[in-house]
């Protein structure tokens, strides 16, 4: 934390300072406004009939004894949709999606009909008494099983399409066929290269698992045609857009609220058919209608994440010196191709796989599978497929070491982009914009004495009576983040820029908005420091407001990390035009020119002159007063800002492990993780979404798993099942920081929330595996559960 220089630079809490998050006053005392919290009287309630199957046909739906359950108003199925052609709807990734099951059903869990009664119960009630006959047909849950020649037909809908969104499609059940980088060259250094490794691995389906789950509450004003509608979006003026296309009701009579949200963690980014039907279902009844989602519902059937069947591979000189990479990817999307990325990019940034590694050629492809799974592959924590990617590397780099028998740390200072090379071009096109990683690892390993560690791992490994295996993970991990320049990232058309709007009020306080939207990262408090500090007025007193598409100007939204990079961009402009017009108001009340002025904290004052001065307040007050001449009254500034690049934060994770040889029990010894997101808005906040990055990346690495058994039967989908830790299991963590301002942001800040998920995955697995690496193990997958482990311990002749 940089010191303030007096107290008037404290009093304003600015960039820079650990200030109290002023969204927790109402947190913490219960006083959030979440949507389920939202009541509007003669509201109904609608619940979800559910596929019991996960592939079958619709041979009867019967409703007469649902509607003759007390209370039950209505039971809308795809028929009913049908005359409103919204029993089926676009998703975000170009593909359709079955708002209510048409026909057929395509996974367990999926949306066969809505139910609205007066009261929820009755609703539940409603639901019950609906009677559906399945026929069944053939399920296939595996992707690679889907893929071939006789494999079971999963979208009927799509007979005889040989292309979609994303070009070709050589198979009934294959999507998209996507890649990046020079093939031909990398073959090449593969085929001339000293030393190959060659790994497969599977990152396992996971979900997002926010506290609160899904829901809305829809409220059409038949006489006015206005719809109003809560939702627990992440991105609520892209939903107002769609909402408006989909339903013929012009934008501007259409207001889409997120009120506050319980995480998001990329399952609220996309637009589910719980949302729409809850919509239609008040636009047809004319009466508000809540739809809230059960943990069960949430974890079945809303956006999973990952589910990617990677191989990598890595050409190597004998000492270590990377020359090509190469992967390929099976993703599995499930039965609708539901991801949220930017439009053009079917595999989000997985190309960002070269990593934190100078590496001349690399070519990378992604096939998109369906199976009869729920529909997903959100950005959970990343800024889509990042994570995946950052595992692949790290993986690479680690079996590539161990088959030079290198240590990790000398291979990666062997291959980092050196900070002189800085901006880079990877071989996949990304321009990096700053980077500093050897810096940051040294730090890491001085911190926690790695010569010191290793040799300790050496004297348990000569001793056969030590109980324990002892693992250390090391991780140098760079993301990409704050999509992102429109030219090339969009979403449906729409580029993805973000916006930021600030009004200073005649006595000078302020209220702002923006097109993100906070669910539970402390924009309230981050978004005021930054404009305390460009305007000079305390974060007390400026309000910040998020996520109503009838105030707020049109954003992108939060998800991916992108509000720091593009959003808190946004703030700094706007500021600077408020800024540049105050400059002009001061010298009018100084009766002095505007180059003669300086700017001190909160004041403009005569250059060199400490008592010739006006403040912001007293600029505020003139500003709806006696401007100068020529001058609008007011002092308020609109600027959306379309980022030239992304922003590349970076770090450096270690991790150690001891392993029960006996049990497979785990011990996480140590995690000390180092980031850097550039300028640092709020310490304290960035620490806290360290943490909570870090101990979402431990729940997935350790124990997080969504399968389905040969039917198509989801397992681990309850909280009994899916781990979600708590302070009991999760590990204590020691957090550090280095800072390389990104050269292109106005306040030098890159994203940084999902980092510490991105880089501690791979640091955990790296760090279980380094515990066998002696005994010729070179991987194995996730979930790393002590079951998991006393198989592994098995397979290596421990344990008994
Ligand atoms: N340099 C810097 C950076 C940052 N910061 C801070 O921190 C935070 C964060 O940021 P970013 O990184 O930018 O991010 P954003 O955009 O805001 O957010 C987003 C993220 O965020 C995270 N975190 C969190 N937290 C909470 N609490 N909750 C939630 O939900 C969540 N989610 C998660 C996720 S998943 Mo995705 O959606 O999957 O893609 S993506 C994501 C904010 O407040 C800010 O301001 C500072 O201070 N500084
Ligand atoms: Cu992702």
């Amino acid at each position: 934390m940089n010191a303030p220089a007096n107290d008037r630079e404290k009093d304003l809490m600015g960039m820079g300072m650990s200030r109290l998050r002023k969204e927790d006053a109402r947190f913490i005392q219960g006083k959030g406004n979440y949507v389920d919290d939202i009541k509007l009287p003669d509201m109904l309630h609608m619940d979800i009939v559910r596929s019991p199957v996960a592939h079958a046909r619709i041979v009867r739906i019967n409703k007469e004894a649902a509607l003759k359950v007390p209370g039950v108003i209505a039971v809308l199925t795809a028929q009913d949709l049908k005359p409103l052609k919204l029993h089926w709807m676009p998703t975000l990734a170009g593909d359709v999606q079955a708002v209510l099951a048409d026909e057929k059903v395509h996974f367990q869990m999926q949306e066969v009909a809505v139910v609205i009664a007066t009261d929820r119960y009755a609703a539940a009630d409603g639901v019950e008494a609906v009677e559906v006959e399945y026929e069944e047909l053939p399920v296939v849950i595996d992707p690679f099983e889907a893929l071939k020649p006789g494999a079971p037909v999963i979208r009927e809908d799509l007979a005889g399409k040989s292309a979609g969104a994303h070009g070709e499609r050589y198979h009934h059940n294959h999507i998209f066929t996507w890649d990046a980088g020079d093939k031909a060259a990398t073959d090449a250094a593969f085929a001339s290269a000293p030393i190959t490794v060659r790994q497969d691995m599977h990152y396992p389906r996971v979900h997002p698992c926010p506290l609160e789950t899904c829901g809305a509450v829809a409220s059409f004003d038949p006489v006015r045609g206005e719809l109003t509608t809560w939702m627990t979006s992440q991105a609520p003026h892209i939903v107002r857009t769609v909402v408006s296309m989909l339903s013929g009701i012009p934008e501007s009579k259409v207001r889409i609220i997120s009120p506050d949200i319980g995480g998001g963690f990329g399952n609220k980014v996309g637009i589910y058919p719980g949302y729409v039907c809850a919509i239609v279902s008040s636009i047809v009844l004319g009466k508000p209608v809540k739809w809230i989602e059960d943990r069960i519902e949430n974890l079945s059937s809303t956006a999973f994440a990952r589910d990617y069947h990677m191989t990598g591979e890595l050409a190597a000189t004998a000492d270590g010196k990377i020359l090509a990479l190469r992967t390929n990817v099976i993703a599995d999307h499930g039965a609708f191709d539901a991801c949220a990325d930017p439009t053009k990019f079917p595999a989000g940034m997985f190309h960002i796989v070269s990593g934190s590694y100078d590496i001349p050629s690399a070519y990378c492809r992604v096939d998109g599978v369906y199976t009869n799974t729920a529909p997903g592959g959100v950005a959970y924590r990343c800024s889509f497929r990042v994570t995946e990617a950052v595992y692949l590397i790290e993986r690479m780099v680690d079996v590539l070491a161990q088959k030079l028998g290198m240590d990790k740390a000398a291979i990666r200072s062997k291959n980092f982009i050196r900070r002189e090379q800085f901006p880079y071009t990877s071989a996949f096109g990304f321009e990096y914009d700053s980077g500093d990683y050897q810096s940051a690892m040294d730090k890491v390993l001085a911190a926690v004495d790695y010569p010191r560690l290793r040799a300790e791992q050496a004297q348990k490994r000569a001793d056969p009576a030590c109980p324990t295996l002892m693992g250390i993970g090391l991780v140098t991990f760079t993301e990409v983040v704050g999509a992102g320049p429109s030219k090339i990232c969009d979403i449906l058309g729409v580029g993805m820029f973000d916006s930021c709007e600030i009004r200073v009020h005649p006595t000078g306080s302020a209220i702002a908005r923006m097109g993100t939207i906070s669910q539970g990262q402390g924009h309230q408090t981050t978004y005021a420091q930054i404009i305390a500090t460009e305007l000079g007025i305390s974060s007390e007193v400026i309000q910040i407001e998020e996520g109503d598409t009838s105030t707020a100007p049109y954003g992108l939204g939060t998800y991916g990390s992108r509000s720091t990079p593009v959003a808190g961009a946004a703030i700094a402009m706007a500021a600077r035009k408020i800024h540049a017009k105050a400059r002009k108001i001061a010298a009018h009340l100084l009766e002095v020119s505007e180059a003669d002025l300086e700017w001190e904290i909160d004041r403009f004052k005569l250059r060199g002159n400490d008592d010739r001065f006006k403040t912001m307040k007293d600029i505020a007050w003139a500003a709806y007063n006696q401007p100068p001449a020529g001058l609008e009254p007011g002092l308020e500034a609109v600027h959306y800002y379309d980022p030239p690049n992304f922003t590349f934060p970076f770090g450096a994770y270690l991790c150690v492990v001891d392993i029960d040889k006996g049990t497979g029990e785990t011990s996480i010894r140590r995690f000390y993780a180092l980031d850097d997101c550039g300028t640092r808005i709020n310490p304290m906040i960035i620490e806290g979404q360290i943490h909570g990055g870090l101990t979402e990346g431990f729940a997935v690495a350790m124990g997080q798993l969504l399968s389905f058994d040969k039917q198509g039967n989801i397992q681990g989908n309850t909280l009994m099942d899916y781990f979600l830790p708590t302070a009991v299991e999760t590990p204590k963590w020691e957090t550090d920081f280095t800072v390389t301002p990104s050269p292109h942001h106005p306040l030098g800040a890159k994203g940084v929330a999902e980092s510490p998920h991105v880089g501690s995955i791979p640091t955990f697995t790296s760090a279980m595996v380094d515990a066998f690496a002696h005994l010729g193990v070179t991987h194995f997958n996730m979930p790393h559960t002590a079951f998991r482990m006393w198989h592994q311990l098995k397979a290596v002749g421990l344990a008994g």
